[in-house]
């Protein structure tokens, strides 16, 4: 397949769509960094976007997120078109995220970060007479995200003093404490060391059935182990589309991005 209209019918048995990417195009200048992509997120599935660096893969995320405006085409959160709605609208719909540059507060402690999340989503229900750090609910709600992805131990640990892992952990933390509908992740595994790679694989694993799970990750054994589906993205372009064996089997892939050897 070499245009960017993915066929997506070999892929596992998966539900309902979620989000759908059509047509998106965004060009800066001359260079069109995403070219007329077609692609979605079913419910239950990790798809990992991959791709050599510079193949647009943050531009394709950052429109998905809202930040960054496409030139045309469109983007539908189940049923919703929120191509031109801004990200605080998109995130209210429960597009959750968690990008490469880190939006902790860096002089609170964890649970305070996952407490000012929580806070974030009640909006304008919560209780506002009541100081953040008093509210037993927050933190008890802090504290469940906290031990879910096994980081309770650094709860009172500054932000600033986390290790780079432990920071990519917090922030999906604070991603989930938005009880977002799907999760969209940029690199979550980058600066992790072996055994917490292993630990956010196996908390993705179980997660996605619950929140499906739009992936950017460099980690080739985690990109395998993790996706459902893998799309690659190429000079703009969505080259294929496939479960793991299919990307493993194809001629194409290999020579544009796995290397042939
Ligand atoms: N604001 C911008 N203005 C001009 N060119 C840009 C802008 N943002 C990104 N680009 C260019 O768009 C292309 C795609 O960049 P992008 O960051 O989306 O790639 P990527 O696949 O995420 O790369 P990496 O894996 O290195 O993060 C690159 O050539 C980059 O230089």
């Amino acid at each position: 397949m070499t245009n960017s209209t993915v066929d997506t019918s070999n892929s596992t048995t998966l539900g309902s769509t979620v989000l759908k990417i059509e047509n998106l195009t965004k060009r800066y200048g001359a260079l069109t960094v995403s070219d007329s992509i077609n692609c979605d997120l079913k419910q239950g599935e990790i798809h990992t976007l991959i791709g050599p660096n510079g193949a647009g893969k943050s531009t394709l995320v950052g429109q998905i997120a809202g930040w960054i405006k496409p030139d045309s085409g469109s983007i539908t959160l189940n049923g919703t078109d929120i191509t031109n709605m801004n990200v605080a609208k998109r995130s209210r719909l429960g597009l959750g995220r968690s990008f490469q540059v880190s939006c902790l507060a860096m002089e609170l402690s964890a649970q305070r970060n996952v407490m000012l999340a929580v806070q974030a989503r009640q909006g304008s229900s919560y209780r506002f007479w009541k100081p953040a750090a008093s509210d037993q609910s927050l933190i008890d709600e802090a504290d469940k995200i906290l031990d879910r992805l096994h980081i309770s131990e650094f709860k009172d640990t500054l932000a600033s003093q986390l290790s780079h892992g432990k920071r990519r952990e917090l922030e999906v933390a604070c991603a989930l404490a938005l009880q977002p509908k799907v999760l969209l992740l940029d690199e979550p595994m980058a600066g992790l060391d072996p055994a917490s790679t292993q630990g956010l694989i196996n908390f993705l694993q179980n997660l996605k059935a619950e929140i499906p799970i739009l992936l950017i990750e460099h980690d080739m054994d985690a990109v395998f182990q993790l996706s459902d589906r893998i799309s690659v993205l190429v000079y703009g372009k969505l080259i294929f589309s496939g479960s793991p064996d299919q990307i493993k089997a194809s001629p194409e892939v290999r020579k544009a991005y796995l290397g042939d050897d």
